[in-house]
């Protein structure tokens, strides 16, 4: 028997797309046969290109769809719905807009019946947790990003749910904003013991909070590998500019760069003959949705088809400046 907490055991899912003016019905291979344990307490980050079955594999353990073939199990039994021992944050805050702070930290709390007092102990730890405390009476609309996202860490968390499943959760943040968030979830996830599974598009924010990072390849997804994270002294003062951070970086960006090549392909359309005279009239590939993603278009990423270009995001582009110069 498995001594994982989780197990993705040999899953796909097949979407069944329906007939347009400009496809026939069909389906799309997002995952297959993908296989991956995660271990109680760890901190597991899965990274791969645009559109390869990142958020599909974190729905699947969500319990908010059902695989195709294979099964996700959690301590051993197969996940057949969403329940309170997995918390989800999304790239989206998606917090209750008439609710305060404190009310939206008490929702999972009142949905398990927890009573009056001990709820109201738990929300004040919780916001505390995440930095909040003088925050508790505001609504959505009167906090920032970075705090909407505290507020939904914080509810997540509240209800202590065995398993923490972050899909892209600093994604819409800007940079300085997502540092400091990182941060601090690596210090919650120390303080609390949780088991966190996060997709993220950044090597980068990867390689800091993961202590193994699983890259998948272009869809449909697999493993392609799953890579152990050292850095030495964590509380370094900034461990991003350290030889081992260096080093991880451009060991999953390697691993990323013909998987996101592949990714651009896919987009393309299919190769048609072009007419004498006139040019290919390709889809660009810096602007493609890979490549907007990875940053690792033709161009380096450097258009404005970047859809967030902080250095996170353009970690490929960063990670091939640093081979250039190291090799
Ligand atoms: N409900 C659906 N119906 C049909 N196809 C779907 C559905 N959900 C996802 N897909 C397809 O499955 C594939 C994987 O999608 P998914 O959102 O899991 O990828 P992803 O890696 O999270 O992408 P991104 O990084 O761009 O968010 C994509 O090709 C997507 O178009």
């Amino acid at each position: 028997m498995s001594t994982d907490k989780v197990l993705f055991d040999r899953v796909s899912k097949i979407f069944p797309v329906r007939v347009t003016r400009r496809s026939q019905a069909g389906a799309v291979t997002a995952l297959d046969r993908v296989t991956l344990g995660v271990r109680d307490g760890e901190f597991l980050v899965v990274v791969g290109p645009s559109g390869c079955g990142k958020s599909t594999l974190l729905d699947l353990l969500g319990g908010l769809s059902k695989p195709s073939g294979g099964q996700v199990l959690v301590d051993g039994e197969p996940v057949v719905g969403p329940g309170l021992d997995r918390g989800i944050v999304f790239q989206q805050y998606a917090l209750l807009p008439w609710r305060t702070a404190a009310g939206n930290v008490a929702f999972g709390l009142e949905a398990k019946g927890v009573p009056r007092a001990e709820r109201a102990d738990l929300v004040a730890y919780h916001l505390e947790l995440v930095g909040l405390s003088g925050f508790a009476d505001r609504h959505p609309h009167e906090l920032s990003g970075g705090m909407k996202q505290r507020v939904a860490i914080a509810r997540s968390l509240a209800y202590d749910p065995d398993i923490l499943l972050m899909d892209e959760p600093f994604a819409a943040l800007d940079a300085q904003t997502r540092d400091s968030l990182q941060d601090e979830l690596v210090r919650i996830w120390q303080a609390t013991g949780k088991t966190i599974v996060f997709i993220t598009h950044g090597i980068d924010e990867a390689v800091h909070l993961g202590q193994r990072v699983a890259v998948m390849t272009s869809r449909p997804g697999r493993i392609k590998q799953v890579i152990d994270i050292d850095l030495g002294d964590r509380a370094v003062e900034d461990v991003r500019s350290t030889d081992a951070f260096r080093h991880h970086r451009h060991q999953i960006w390697t691993l990323l760069r013909d998987e996101v090549r592949a990714a651009q392909s896919a987009e393309r359309p299919p190769a048609a003959a072009p007419a004498p005279g006139r040019p290919r009239r390709w889809a660009r590939p810096g602007g493609s949705a890979a490549g907007r993603i990875a940053g690792t278009g033709s161009d380096g990423g450097r258009t404005p088809a970047v859809r967030d270009a902080d250095a996170d995001r353009a970690a490929p582009a960063a990670a091939r400046h640093e081979e250039a110069r190291v090799g």
